[in-house]
């Protein structure tokens, strides 16, 4: 499976454009490389303008859902959507979604770890939903936003349900830019599948963002990784081969003993 990742450079507060520009991006990489899937950041659509957030957010997953609806089937490709704010019953979601190549949607996330240090609880309601698994191309996969990546006990629920790949989408920050890394490459260790995340660059209201998209391979190892300061795409092809590989020759899952703990 081909990937290609936006790391995004988002328009602080302009839906519009960000969108003009996520159009302009997969007209480009379809027409460069014809990825089977594409992954975009956290909260693309406004960036982290949270007091400003009722005034920009989709409502009820509209307009973005249907933008990315069509893009998908127009250019034929698996779109994990990454994240936008939506507003639902006066309350706004940081909201995931990904949506196979016909432009049907397959999976809705709300982020259910909102993060103290850049004040989203304040601001935003927590996901009151179930992380689960979901099938693009025959595969199971998984979606998480951001924080929630600090919270191991839900990747390996997706692992569980048999997720082989798990898509991180995130605006994280520079200042722990260490942590992005090293707790990506732990979660792809321990539980043996593949990690794609999307994050974003850039600076807003003093938070300069990480970038260093990543590709890891279930054995850790980092397939592809974007740079930390600019707008870029990275492509990876990941093989689902290793995953059999890696899990026969360290055999963590049939090793676990849950009732013990
Ligand atoms: N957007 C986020 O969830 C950022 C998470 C973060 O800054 C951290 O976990 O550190």
């Amino acid at each position: 499976m081909k990937y290609s990742i936006c790391q995004m450079e988002v328009i602080p507060g302009k839906p519009d454009a960000n969108r003009e520009k996520v159009t302009e991006w997969l007209e480009k990489t379809v027409a460069d490389e014809n990825p089977d899937i594409v992954v975009l950041p956290e909260m693309w659509t406004t960036g982290y303008t949270l007091p400003e957030l009722p005034q920009y957010a989709d409502i009820d997953g509209e307009p973005t859902s249907t933008f990315l609806c069509n893009l998908a089937k127009k250019h034929s490709v698996n779109i994990i959507g990454g994240s936008f704010a939506n507003k639902k019953d006066d309350k706004i979601y940081n909201s995931g979604i990904a949506i196979d190549r016909s432009g049907m949607v397959v999976y809705r996330y709300d982020k259910i770890h909102l993060v103290p240090m850049l004040d989203e609880p304040t601001y935003l309601a927590g996901g009151e939903n179930h992380a689960d698994v979901f099938e693009l191309e025959g595969v199971k996969m998984g979606l998480i936003i951001c924080y929630d990546l600090r919270f191991p006990e839900l990747m390996r629920k997706l692992a569980l349900d048999g997720a082989q790949v798990v898509h991180v989408v995130a605006e994280w920050p520079a200042a722990r830019k260490e942590h992005w890394r090293v707790l990506q490459q732990a979660r792809a260790i321990e539980n043996q599948m593949f990690i794609v995340s999307s994050n974003s660059t850039g600076e807003y209201n003093g938070v300069q963002y990480a970038g260093n998209s990543m590709v890891i391979d279930p054995w850790g190892t980092i397939q592809a990784e974007g740079d930390g300061v600019s707008e870029q795409t990275i492509h990876s092809t990941i093989s689902l081969d290793v995953t059999k590989k890696v899990r026969k020759e360290v055999p963590v899952f049939s090793s676990r003993v849950p009732e013990y703990y």
